[in-house]
């Protein structure tokens, strides 16, 4: 049964909303802002309606299935164990891999909030929409107003999903969730490989860097 849901989970994963969308309103989204065919570049390319459209698509189709699944509550759940884990963590490699855009997905945020709104309830996926509000606040800080680099986003992402893992082991959640979390973090920093790799370029280049 766990291959079944797990399968489930990707596929529904692999619906690319967004892509979809852009795509009836004749706008490809690989050729807008930093190309990835997901919610802000539709926002960007269609306006603010359809961009809601996307993000809702984008995370219900995390949120519903593993609801569906998992029955909306983790702690008397049919599924046992360490099964949850290839199951939860299905709906996002889906995105970030969908064979429907020949397995280049996209950078996966939308249904991560999907996947933990139904893993613990809204609460994680609160704690991180917290942590990149007050890092989005930080960043327009040290920027003076001025709009963000996408380098920076991307850092910020994948530092807020690190947070969000102590967040996870400090609220006393069990192994298989950390695990998921795990595997999620590890996907983000993938996808935003990237960016990352200009901060750790840029460190290396400074006078005194290694
Ligand atoms: O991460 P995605 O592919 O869900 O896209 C969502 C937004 O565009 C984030 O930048």
């Amino acid at each position: 049964m766990t291959i079944l849901w797990t399968a489930c989970a990707f596929l529904s994963g692999s619906l690319m909303f967004s892509y979809w969308l852009g795509r009836m309103g004749r706008h490809n989204l690989k050729y807008v802002g930093d190309g990835n065919p997901g919610a802000l570049n539709l926002w960007k390319a269609a306006g603010y309606q359809l961009g809601l459209a996307g993000i809702i698509l984008d995370f219900l189709k995390g949120y519903l299935i593993l609801g569906w699944i998992f029955g909306f509550n983790l702690e008397h759940t049919r599924v046992q164990g360490y099964a949850i884990i290839p199951i939860a963590l299905a709906p996002v490699f889906g995105h970030a891999f969908s064979p429907f855009l020949k397995g280049k997905g996209g950078k996966a945020i939308a249904v991560t909030f999907g996947v933990w709104s139904a893993l613990t309830r809204f609460e994680a996926s609160l704690a991180l929409a917290i942590i990149l509000a007050v890092g989005m606040a930080a960043a327009k800080l040290l920027a003076r107003g001025r709009p963000t680099s996408p380098e920076a986003d991307g850092l910020q992402v994948a530092f807020g999903m690190l947070l969000l893992g102590i967040y996870l082991y400090l609220g006393g959640y069990r192994n298989a969730i950390l695990w998921v979390w795990l595997g999620n973090f590890a996907l983000i920093s993938f996808k935003h490989r990237k960016e990352l790799a200009f901060f750790l370029k840029k460190k290396h280049a400074e006078p005194g860097g290694e």
